[in-house]
């Protein structure tokens, strides 16, 4: 049976807005996919025939979509299908680490003195080319000097690795990373194999309350959408040892005085700020040695 992909451009100054509204909406045929090095962004849906696909784009345009151009609409052999997600995922850099697609490892030269984690990241999050991925990114590595080695790094919702296998690159050696869909924990177990990081670390299958469960973080990153992280606050926030850093993103810009305040009120005396990068921000939070 051939599927077919129906893909359009959208502003990406709307992609967040956009996402959130098929979120919302319910219709788990269309993702948003952007590109932020070259900013640009679509709405890609694959559909099981041409009629249900002209049908899903007449119902995403009457939500108010905004659209830039003309939608393409095009059968997908199986290979294409499975393959279509390559061609959003660039190779990219923050300070001497390098992202780079698996696909690109016999072109791709790494600059003497640099690191770099070749991913595939499948159907799963997590190429670094989303500003979500890119706050905990950084924030990763600006800590990274100040963290033992043996700093205890967990990452909740790994999607393709990227976080946790970026801290094992760091240096760190107490890493684990977990998702509640068991496709992520594959594609990061086979992520750490590509990067012959094995073993790697600890990927599993878990939720945030089965995941963080009696654990002590030095730094937990959560980068999930901004109403999960406040719904499971008291469990991320329990499971940051003293001294430890809690990284959240997947916020949208217009979420996080929410997040803020709902942390900052579920965690007093710890320090708390937040960034903003595009339509998307973090919150960071650090847990004071003790509570007076
Ligand atoms: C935005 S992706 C982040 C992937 C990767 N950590 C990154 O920064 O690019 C969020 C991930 O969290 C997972 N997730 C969502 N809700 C979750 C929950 N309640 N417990 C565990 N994982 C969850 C999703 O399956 C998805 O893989």
């Amino acid at each position: 049976m051939s599927l077919y992909e129906f893909k359009c451009e959208i502003p990406p100054a709307e992609a967040g807005a956009i996402d959130e509204l098929l979120l919302n909406h319910g219709d788990g045929r269309w993702s948003v996919v952007e590109d932020v090095i070259v900013q640009q962004a679509w709405v890609i849906g694959v559909f099981e025939d041409e009629a249900e696909s002209w049908h899903a784009w007449e119902a995403l345009k009457g939500l108010g979509v905004n659209v830039k151009g003309s939608p393409a609409l095009r059968p997908l052999a199986d290979q294409d299908w499975r393959d279509s997600y390559k061609a959003h995922f660039k190779a990219w850099k923050f300070g001497r680490l390098h992202w780079v697609p698996i696909w690109q490892r016999d072109q791709f030269a790494v600059p003497a003195g640099d690191a770099v984690l070749w991913l595939d990241p499948g159907l799963a999050f997590g190429t670094g080319n989303h500003e979500t991925t890119r706050l905990c990114v950084e924030r990763l590595v600006g800590l990274a000097p100040r963290l033992a080695r043996d700093a205890r790094i967990v990452d909740a919702g790994c999607g393709s690795g990227i976080l946790a296998l970026s801290a094992v690159l760091l240096g760190f050696t107490s890493v684990i990373g977990f998702d509640n869909d068991p496709e992520a924990v594959r594609v990061s177990r086979e992520n750490a194999a590509l990067n012959g990081l094995q073993p790697g670390p600890d990927f599993f299958v878990a939720d945030l309350v089965s995941g963080l469960r009696e654990r002590q973080a030095d730094l937990l990153m959560a980068n999930i959408q901004s109403d999960v992280l406040i719904r499971f606050q008291r469990e991320l926030i329990a499971a940051v040892a003293p001294r430890g850093t809690l990284v959240l993103s997947g916020i949208l810009a217009h979420e996080q005085a929410d997040v803020l305040q709902a942390f900052r009120a579920a965690a007093p005396g710890w320090a708390i700020e937040g960034r903003v990068l595009g339509e998307w921000s973090d919150v960071m939070l650090s847990r004071p040695a003790a509570l007076s």
